[in-house]
C-alpha cells in the first residue's frame, strides 16, 4: 500500500489569521493568550484537513520562521538575546524582528535595544528565513518543548503524526559565521543535540521523522559530502525511523550520496523528470522508503495525473509498500485553498490547485496505484479534462505577441551611446549635487491607504475618491521630499498593492486571485499573480501616477517599474513554456512604458530587479544559461531610451561577487543596493573594473525601527568613497520603506540628507 504523507503546510490561515493575531499582538492590543489560541486554532484546522494522509507533518507549524524555531529547539540563541528574563516567546520575536531601545509599543519593551537577525532568502523561494549566527564559540543544548507541545496537541487529536525538523547539515549550511571559524567544526557539538532531540521524539513512541535537507539539491563539496555521511552515521543509533527529505531540485550528482544515507527513507522531488528517479531507483538499498514528491509544491497549477501515472505505476510496481507518495516540497509556497476564489474567470480557475486541492490530488494518485485508474476513472477524466482545455485555450496564445518576440533582435537592448557619454548628458539635463540623494521607491504603505484600496475594491470607495486619496497621498510624499532636500524624488508607490502583483493585474496573460496569500516572512504576505498566458500590455499602466507626481515638483522625478525578472520571479509562472520565453514577453512590454513615461517628460527610470540574484537557480553550473537571458531581458525592456535619460536598477540582499559581470553588462546608469548591514563590504565586488557605472550602497537597514544617526552614514559613505570614487555614489536607503512609519522615515531621511550635505562639504574643501 503505498502511503501519502505531506511535508509542510502553510500556517499563516486562508484568512491570514496568523497575520492579524501576530500583528495585534506586537502592538500591544491582544494578550499571549489569544495569540497561543490562535495558533492551537491553525494547528488543529490544518491537520483536520489533511487527515485524509497516512501521516501528517507536526511541528511545520511556526510563530514566525521554521529555521528560527529550529534555532530555539537547538538552544541556538544570538549572544545578545541569551540570559532575557521575560517570555520565551517574546524572546523568539526579539531574534525575529529586533527591538528599539525606546520601544514602548509592545509587550516587555523594557529591555533595551536588540538587533534582528539577519534575513535571508530560502533557497530559490520569496521565502525568507532568520539567519543562524555562529562563532567558534557556539555551543547548543536541547529545547524540545515546541516539538513535544505540538507533538501531545496532535496527539490529541488523533493525529498521525510525523514530526519535521530542519537537517543538521542543511541547518549549518544556513548559518552564518561571524568569526572565521570553519562551521563544520561545530557538527559533532550539533549532532549530540539531534541525537537528544530524536530520542526524546522516539521516547514519545514516534516512528518515523521527517528530517528537511534540501542542501542535497545544490553542489556540494568534499568537506559537505563528508558532512552528510558522519552526520547520518552518528544519527543512525537513534530509535527513530528518519526520512531525510530532499527537495527544489533533482539531487542529480547528489544522487549516490543520498541513497546510501544510512537512514530508513529518503524524499525527493519528482518533478524534474524521471532520469533523476529512474536512476536513483538502482542505487536504493531494498529495505529504504523512497518517498516521491510528484505533486509541484512550487506552482499553482493542476497535476496532469495521467502523465504521472504513466511513469509511475512501473515505479510503484518495482517499490510496492516501499513506496511513499507527498508534493515535491512543503506546501508553504502556495496558497492554501481554491475554494474561496470566487472572481477567479472559470476557465483559469478549473486549471488550477492549491494546497488542498494539492492534496486531493495526492489522493486521486494513491487510488489509482492502489486498485487501479479504473477506480478513479471520473477524477482522471476531469483532470483530463481540464488540462487538454487548458493546452487549447485560445486565451493563452496571443499572435501579436508571439511575433514582437520572434523579432527581437541584439540591437533592442543596447543604449545608444557608452554609459560615459550618457553620464555627461544626464549631468546637463538634471544638475544634480555630488553625493545626490534618494531613496528606492516606496514610502509607508500606512493603514489608511490599504484601508481605502480595500474599501475601493469592495464596492465602498468610488473610483475617483480612490484616486483622489492615492494623489493625496503621493502629494504628501513629495512635500515631504521637498522639505527634507532630497535631490531625485519618487512618488512613493501608495496606489500599489505590491511591487509585483500592481504590473500583473494590468497586464493581459495573468490572472490574480482574491485571498491566494502566500508567507514571505513572519507576518508578511505576498499574493504572485498567476502567469497563464502570453504578456501584453493594454495600456500605460504607471505613466499617470508619476507624471503627476513630477507635476508637483521641479526636482527629477523616478518612474518606479518593476523589471521582468523579478516580476517573472515573484509569479506563478507558465509551466508550458520556457521561463526565459515568458521573461522576453514581460520585457517586450515594460519596455513599452518605459518608452511612454520617456515620452511623458520623465528624465529617470528606475527599473527593480530585487530578484535578479536570488532567482538564479540552486546550482552554480546552471547561472550563466540563466544569467544570459535574466541580462538581456532587462537590457530589453531599460535600454531603448535616450542618453540623457537615467536608467536606476535596484537589488536588494544580494552577494555581487559572482554576478558582477551580469550586472555591469545590465548598463543601467545608476545601481542601488543593499549594503548597510555588511558595512559596505559588499561593495568590493564593485571595484574600478568591473563595474564602471554610478552606485548607491543603501546608508541605512530599513527592516529596523532604528534611525541611523549623521555620523554612521557620513561614515559609511566614507568606506564606500575608499572604494568607489566619490563622483559615482550616490546616498539611499537599503530599499524601499513600506514597512516602516512615517515617524521613523522622517528622521532617518533628514540625517541622510545631512550627511550627504557633510560629504559635499568635504569635497569641495
Ligand atoms: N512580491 C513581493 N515579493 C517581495 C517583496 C515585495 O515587495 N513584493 N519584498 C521582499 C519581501 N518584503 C515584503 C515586504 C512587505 C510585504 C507586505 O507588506 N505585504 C502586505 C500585503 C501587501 C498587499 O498586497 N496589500 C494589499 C492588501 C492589503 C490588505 O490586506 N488589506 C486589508 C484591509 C486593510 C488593512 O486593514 O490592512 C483587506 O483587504 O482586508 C493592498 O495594499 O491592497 C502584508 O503582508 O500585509 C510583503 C513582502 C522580497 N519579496
Ligand atoms: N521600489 C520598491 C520599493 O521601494 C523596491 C523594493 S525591492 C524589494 O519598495
Ligand atoms: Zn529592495
Amino acid at each position: 500500500m503505498t502511503i501519502i504523507h505531506n511535508l509542510g503546510f502553510p500556517r499563516i490561515g486562508a484568512g491570514r489569521e496568523l497575520k492579524f493575531a501576530l500583528e495585534s499582538y506586537w502592538k500591544g492590543e491582544s494578550s499571549r493568550a489569544a495569540l497561543e489560541t490562535q495558533g492551537a486554532v491553525l494547528r488543529q484546522r490544518h491537520w483536520q484537513q489533511q487527515a485524509g494522509l497516512d501521516l501528517v507533518p507536526v511541528g511545520d507549524f511556526s510563530f514566525y520562521d521554521q529555521v528560527l524555531d529550529m534555532s530555539f529547539t537547538l538552544g541556538h540563541l544570538p549572544e545578545r538575546v541569551r540570559g532575557f528574563h521575560g517570555d520565551a516567546l517574546d524572546n523568539y520575536f526579539r531574534v525575529a524582528r529586533g527591538r528599539s531601545a525606546a520601544s514602548t509599543d509592545e509587550h516587555h519593551g523594557c529591555c533595551g535595544g536588540v538587533a534582528a537577525g539577519e534575513m535571508t532568502k530560502w533557497f530559490d523561494t520569496n521565502y525568507h528565513y532568520i539567519v543562524p549566527e555562529f562563532d567558534a564559540g557556539t555551543v547548543f543544548a536541547l529545547d524540545a518543548s515546541r516539538l513535544l507541545g505540538q507533538l501531545a496537541e496532535a496527539r490529541r487529536e488523533g493525529v498521525k503524526a510525523k514530526p519535521v525538523i530542519i537537517g543538521p547539515v542543511t541547518y549549518l549550511a544556513l548559518g552564518k559565521t561571524r568569526d572565521d571559524s570553519d562551521k563544520l567544526a561545530l557538527l559533532p557539538a550539533l549532532l549530540d543535540v539531534y541525537a537528544q532531540l530524536l530520542e526524546t521524539l522516539a521516547a514519545q513512541g514516534v516512528e518515523w521523522v521527517q528530517v528537511d535537507e534540501p542542501l542535497l539539491v545544490t553542489e556540494l563539496d568534499q568537506d559537505w559530502q563528508h558532512a552528510f555521511n558522519f552526520a547520518y552515521h552518528q544519527l543512525k543509533a537513534c530509535r527513530v525511523k528518519l526520512l531525510v527529505a530532499s527537495y527544489f531540485g533533482p539531487l542529480q550528482e547528489n544522487r549516490y550520496l543520498a541513497a546510501n544515507l544510512p537512514v530508513a527513507g529518503l524524499h525527493v522531488d519528482a518533478t524534474h523528470g524521471q532520469e533523476d528517479i529512474l536512476s536513483l531507483l538502482n542505487l536504493l538499498p531494498d529495505h529504504k522508503v523512497l518517498s516521491l514528491g510528484v505533486i509541484n509544491g512550487r506552482n499553482i497549477w493542476k497535476t496532469d495525473l495521467n502523465a504521472v501515472l504513466d511513469w509511475l505505476e512501473p515505479v510503484a510496481a518495482r517499490l510496492g509498500g516501499q513506496l511513499w507518495l507527498a508534493p515535491s516540497c512543503s506546501l508553504l509556497h502556495v496558497p492554501v485553498d481554491l475554494e474561496g476564489e470566487q472572481k477567479l474567470d472559470a476557465d483559469i480557475r478549473s486549471w488550477l490547485a492549491f494546497a488542498l486541492q494539492k492534496l486531493d490530488e495526492l489522493q486521486v494518485l494513491a487510488e489509482a496505484l492502489r486498485g487501479g485508474r479504473t477506480a478513479v476513472r471520473e477524477a482522471l477524466a476531469a483532470n483530463a479534462a481540464a488540462l487538454a482545455a487548458r493546452r487549447a485555450s485560445p486565451r493563452v496564445t496571443n499572435p501579436a505577441v508571439q511575433a514582437a518576440v520572434a523579432a527581437i533582435d541584439a540591437g533592442l537592448g543596447a543604449r545608444r551611446s557608452s554609459h560615459g557619454v550618457r553620464s555627461a548628458a544626464q549631468a546637463a539635463l538634471l544638475q544634480l549635487p555630488a553625493y545626490p540623494t534618494t531613496t528606492i521607491g516606496s514610502f509607508p504603505q500606512t493603514a489608511e491607504i490599504r484601508q481605502a484600496r480595500s474599501a475601493f475594491r469592495a464596492g465602498t470607495l468610488a473610483h475617483a475618491d480612490y484616486n483622489a486619496a492615492m494623489r493625496a497621498e503621493i502629494a504628501r510624499s513629495v512635500r515631504e521630499q521637498e522639505a527634507l532636500g532630497l535631490d531625485v524624488l519618487v512618488h512613493g508607490e501608495a496606489e500599489r498593492n505590491d511591487m509585483v502583483e500592481y504590473f500583473g493585474e494590468q497586464l493581459e496573460g495573468y490572472a490574480f486571485s482574491q485571498s491566494g496569500w502566500v508567507q514571505s516572512y513572519g507576518s508578511r504576505c505576498v499574493k504572485p499573480p498567476i502567469l497563464f498566458g502570453d504578456i501584453s500590455r493594454p495600456r500605460a499602466m504607471t505613466v499617470e501616477w508619476i507624471a503627476y507626481a513630477q507635476s508637483l515638483t521641479a526636482k527629477p522625478m523616478k518612474g518606479m517599474l518593476t523589471g521582468p525578472v523579478t516580476i517573472l520571479n515573484w509569479s506563478f509562472v507558465r509551466d508550458d513554456q520556457p521561463r526565459a520565453l515568458s521573461c522576453r514577453q514581460l520585457a517586450l512590454a515594460i519596455r513599452a512604458e518605459v518608452l511612454d513615461l520617456e515620452r511623458a517628460g520623465v528624465r529617470v527610470i528606475q527599473i527593480d530587479e530585487a530578484a535578479l540574484r536570488e532567482g538564479l537557480p540552486l546550482r552554480r553550473s546552471e547561472w550563466k544559461a540563466c544569467l544570459d537571458w535574466a541580462v538581456d531581458a532587462f537590457r530589453i525592456a531599460a535600454n531603448g531610451v535616450r542618453d540623457e535619460t537615467q536608467i536606476h536598477t535596484h537589488m536588494c540582499y544580494a552577494e555581487f561577487n559572482d554576478i558582477i559581470a551580469a550586472i555591469a553588462a545590465m548598463d543601467a546608469d545608476v545601481i542601488t543596493i543593499e549594503t548597510s548591514r555588511s558595512n559596505m563590504e559588499l561593495l568590493d565586488a564593485f571595484d574600478d573594473f568591473k563595474y564602471p557605472n554610478e552606485i548607491g550602497p543603501g546608508v541605512y537597514d530599513i527592516h529596523s525601527p532604528n534611525i541611523p544617526s549623521q555620523e554612521q552614514i557620513v561614515g559609511l559613505m566614507r568606506k564606500a568613497a575608499e572604494r568607489i570614487p566619490a563622483g559615482r555614489l550616490w546616498v539611499n536607503p537599503d530599499c524601499g520603506l513600506k514597512t516602516r512609519q512615517w515617524a521613523e522615515v522622517l528622521p532617518a531621511l533628514g540625517n541622510m540628507v545631512a550627511a550627504a550635505r557633510t560629504l559635499r562639504a568635504g569635497l569641495a574643501a
